[in-house]
């Protein structure tokens, strides 16, 4: 279960080798591709008999202990807990800062999970549904004029500024309207994610570039300021100044930069910094808070929208492959929406039905399974180890990145049987639920660092499948890439066009740009239904 080329002294021919040994892996598949579709092929070329194993090519990578196998990524994420390992950090400081909810460990993560916690209760996320039924509308209405146009457009990125939106509200209670006009705080954010290391294993030089480093630098003190404004203009509100007792402030909704400065007010009350703010006119929030709070909204920003978007694409694309799915999640909403014109209001109006649509729910779990937008990477600690499920034995950890890819846990035929790469949502009905393998299913991850926004993003994958599957048709345009190729996006790189094109045979695979995204952004053709 260990692979690695490791011929001793000298080490150049041991460099050789791993390069070797990546070269090999890597020649089936497009030079692009996320890198989660790697363990399972991995596993196949080598015949390793376990759903875990460890890889060291160093220095194409940290030495790595892959897991797809269910029980093992249980006792990774869950039983053992182990933290995150330091790469998570040095990825996510380019997007949100230093310190990021995402990648830190020990108190002061809990400490922000706890803070923002309240953001994701079941009755506040159901008090948004009413503004995301309105940002859905406007993606309705720019599908409308896509069509009408009859032009190819990647979906993607139609799905992204929809996320952006509904997060802009979310986060900071504001308006960002990308779906409109640009916005520089996300037109910062858009470029960073693409400037992060992505395609780091093929171009190790990707980070030391100086035009690079400036834009990153430059993208980075936007965010800040852009965030840094609303932060300030909440702060000096009346309601927010801190030393006011809690129970005189006003009630304030329950979004995230609220949620900070409320928790800011609590930490200050009776403490040295308060007596140093009360004797500031106006009052200034701490430097240190200040900067801590932006992260983590700027965390909250990209976790928010990046992953839920792609969700969106996918769950489309594989209803449109799909037809006899297409048609019963049509008749689902045929029968508890109403028509098609009155559905948006009858969902803001009573935000619960949303329940009522079961094989919607399935439709987005099954999309989750087959295209997960994440993972999970952790690292290893001196004496703790996992331990085989079949054969008991213990394996270390210490000293390696664990990973989890969903991807290959999501497909792995050991899991999920000859089925693994079928989409079948009814697997996730009521009825066929306890024969989902325990602990196979984990686009979320579980335990204490699961995901904080899975409700959020189940409200909006629905409710944007409810109001646009019986409205249009949707058809994947990878055969006309040319078409949006001038659009300025990222995915026009034509670099990326050449050599294999197709991961055996599926054109829509993911790649990795921040999230696992689907390639070329999904180019799409719509026509209006009805
Ligand atoms: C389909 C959409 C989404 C997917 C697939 C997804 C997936 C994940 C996964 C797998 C993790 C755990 C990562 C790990 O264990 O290393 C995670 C964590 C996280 N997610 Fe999501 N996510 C989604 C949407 C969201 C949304 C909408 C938000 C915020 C509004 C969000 C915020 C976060 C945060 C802050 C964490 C870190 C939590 C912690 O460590 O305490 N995610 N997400």
């Amino acid at each position: 279960i260990a692979l690695t080329y490791a011929p001793g002294p000298p080490g150049h021919s041991m460099i050789w080798g791993h390069l070797k040994i990546m070269g090999s892996i890597m020649q089936d598949v497009p030079a692009r591709v996320h890198p989660h579709v790697i363990p399972l092929r991995i596993k196949e070329k080598y015949n390793i008999e376990t759903d875990y194993f460890y890889l060291d090519v160093w220095p194409l990578a940290d030495p790595m202990l892959h897991v797809f196998d269910p029980d093992v990524a249980q006792q990774v994420t869950v039983d053992l807990a182990l933290p995150k390992h330091s790469t998570m950090a040095d990825f996510m400081i380019h997007l949100a800062g230093p310190g990021d909810m995402v990648s830190s460990n020990g108190p002061h993560w809990k400490k922000w999970r706890t803070i923002m916690n309240p953001g994701f209760a079941a009755s506040h996320l159901i008090s948004l549904v009413p503004g995301i039924v309105d940002d859905s509308l406007i993606f309705c209405q720019r599908m409308v004029e896509h069509a009408e146009k009859g032009e190819i457009f990647r979906l993607e990125e139609n799905a992204t500024r929809l996320t952006v939106d509904i997060i802009g509200k979310v986060t900071m209670d504001l308006k960002l309207n990308t779906q409109s006009a640009p916005n520089e705080m996300v037109t910062a954010f858009r470029e960073q994610v693409q400037l992060v290391p992505n395609e780091g294993m093929l171009d190790p030089l990707a980070m030391w570039r100086p035009k690079g480093i400036y834009k990153r630098w430059r993208n980075g003190r936007v965010m800040n300021r852009y965030i840094g404004k609303v932060l300030d203009e909440r702060f000096a509100r009346a309601d927010n100044i801190a030393g006011r007792p809690v129970g005189e402030r006003k009630q304030r909704k329950r979004v995230m930069i609220d949620l900070a400065l409320d928790a800011y007010q609590s930490q200050q009350s009776g403490g040295e910094a308060e007596k140093a703010q009360v004797n500031t006119n106006p009052p200034q929030m701490d430097a240190e808070f200040r900067r801590a709070a932006i992260t983590q909204i700027r965390t909250f920003v990209f976790a928010g929208h990046d992953t839920t978007s792609s969700t969106i694409c996918y769950a489309l694309y594989m209803l449109q492959k799909n037809p006899e799915c297409m048609a019963r999640i049509r008749q689902e909403h045929d029968e508890n929406l109403g028509g098609v014109e009155s559905a948006p209001q009858l969902i803001k109006d009573d935000p619960h039905i949303l329940k009522k649509l079961d094989y919607t729910m399935c439709v987005v779990r099954e999309t989750l399974r087959l295209w997960p937008a994440a993972g999970a990477v952790r690292g290893g600690l001196p004496g703790v180890m996992i331990r085989d499920p079949k054969t008991g034995e213990s394996y270390p950890t210490e000293n390696f990145l664990v990973w989890v890819p969903h991807y290959a846990l999501h497909r792995n035929p050991n899991v999920w049987g000859d089925s693994a790469n079928t989409f079948d949502p009814s697997r996730f009905l009521a009825q066929n639920e306890s024969k989902l393998p325990e602990n196979g299913y984990r686009p979320f991850e579980k335990g204490q660092r699961n995901c904080i926004g899975q409700e959020l993003a189940l409200i909006e994958a629905r409710i944007i499948l409810a109001l646009t599957v019986r409205s249009f048709e949707f058809q994947a345009a990878y055969d006309s890439l040319d078409e949006p190729k001038d659009d300025g996006s990222y995915y026009a790189d034509e670099r990326w066009r050449k050599g294999k094109q197709d991961l055996d045979g599926e054109e829509a695979y993911q790649i990795l740009v921040g999230s696992a995204k689907p390639r070329e952004g999904m180019p799409t053709r719509v026509k209006v239904r009805l």
